[in-house]
């Protein structure tokens, strides 16, 4: 990518695109384009179509999606097949058509088997039951690396799919019900130190395990991979040699390495807001998922790591969450 290539970043606002727009603008890229939601709504097929014949994108970075914890996939189902498959849908076709030069499309870790072999190979794609609580949602996000594989097997274009674990950082969304795991107990616990509450509700056993990449990082890995040269980048699309010896789909593992139990985060962060008593599970909200670490061995192979450990990433998400709120 030059630095003056044209660059799209579809939901610049959010938690990963404002990384995205963070480590492009830090790393001297000076041609960014970017659209709110309220501008430009991705789930419109004519004004997507609009914006990309006469904005004519080079590169796009396809961070803009319908996305929630555990309890907004579960509660909101509908809106999260209908919207994700609709803005992918728009993004990835109106790339083609108007000549994208490549295309990083996000998913997600839960596109892998509820009991998927720990840590998780890409090659663990569909070959097994989804987990229920976000299958609407899994389920889209496939259909867009399918997109994705399909337009590069016919089209020759050069799109690549990066599936993050669970994402944390400054920006995110800290709604008490709709947000992810680590938005929701930097709030809760915040809220119990400044009303001197002892008890902390923590949904869930407390025993399944996630991993979590901050947002910077997620971001420095996507730009990493929009910069491979051509031979190392056309070599993640056609990744055909897994183990198994069946063609691979153009997709790309984004994880920290290692994971930690939900009671663990908790304890964590309620030390580092220097909350005071006592946590409780609420057995019953859903667990999820017990277990989905990634192998991220082809990205590490690419030469990628990340940064910021859980520890130094809570506090800054802390820090960003008083500036906020
Ligand atoms: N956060 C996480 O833990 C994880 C995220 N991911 C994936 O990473 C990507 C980025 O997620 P994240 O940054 O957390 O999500 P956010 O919700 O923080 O940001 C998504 C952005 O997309 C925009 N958007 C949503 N719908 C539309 C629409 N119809 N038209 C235009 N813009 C729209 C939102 O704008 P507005 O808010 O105004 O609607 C928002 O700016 C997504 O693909 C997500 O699935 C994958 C794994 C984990
Ligand atoms: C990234 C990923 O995010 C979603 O999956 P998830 O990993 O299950 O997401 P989560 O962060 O909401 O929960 C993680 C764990 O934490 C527990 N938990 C405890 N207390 C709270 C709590 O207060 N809020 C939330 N949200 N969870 C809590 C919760 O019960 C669960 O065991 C997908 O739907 C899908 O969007 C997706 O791809």
């Amino acid at each position: 990518m030059k630095k003056d290539a044209k660059i799209y970043v579809a939901g610049h606002r959010g938690l990963v695109g404002s990384a995205l727009i963070n480590q492009l603008s830090q790393q001297g890229y000076t041609n960014l384009l970017t659209r709110t939601h309220a501008e430009l709504d991705l789930t419109n097929q004519n004004a997507v179509k609009k914006f990309f014949s006469e904005e004519k994108p080079e590169y796009v970075f396809l961070a803009a999606a319908k996305v929630g914890g555990i309890h907004a996939n579960n509660t909101y189902p509908a809106e999260f097949i209908h919207q994700n498959l609709a803005i992918q849908t728009n993004v990835i076709h109106e790339s083609y058509v108007n000549g994208v030069k490549r295309l990083l499309f996000l998913g997600s870790s839960c596109i892998y088997p509820k009991f998927a072999p720990q840590p998780m190979k890409e090659e663990h794609l569909l070959t097994g039951a989804l987990e229920p609580t976000n299958r609407p949602y899994a389920l889209a996000k496939i259909a867009g690396i399918e997109m994705c594989w399909s337009y590069n097997r016919q089209y020759g274009t050069q799109y690549l799919a990066a599936m993050p674990t669970n994402l944390y950082g400054p920006g995110d969304n800290y709604h008490p019900e709709n947000s992810h795991v680590i938005p929701a107990l930097i709030r809760k616990f915040h809220e119990a130190k400044v009303n001197n509450q002892s008890v902390v509700t923590v949904w869930g056993t407390g025993t399944p395990k996630r991993e979590f990449l901050c947002n910077e990082d997620m971001a420095d890995a996507c730009v990493f991979l929009m910069q491979l040269p051509d031979n190392q980048f056309q070599k993640l699309l056609e990744s055909d040699e897994s183990a198994s010896g069946k063609l691979q789909p153009p997709l790309v593992n984004v994880g920290y390495g290692s994971d930690i139990t939900i009671k663990v985060l908790a304890e964590t962060v309620q030390k580092i807001i220097g909350h005071q008593g006592n946590i409780q599970f609420d057995t019953s909200k859903p667990d999820g998922t017990l277990r989905k670490l990634m192998d991220a061995t082809i990205l590490h192979q690419a030469g990628w790591q990340p940064k910021v450990s859980i520890e130094a990433g809570l506090e800054i998400a802390y820090q960003d969450f008083l500036k906020h709120h």
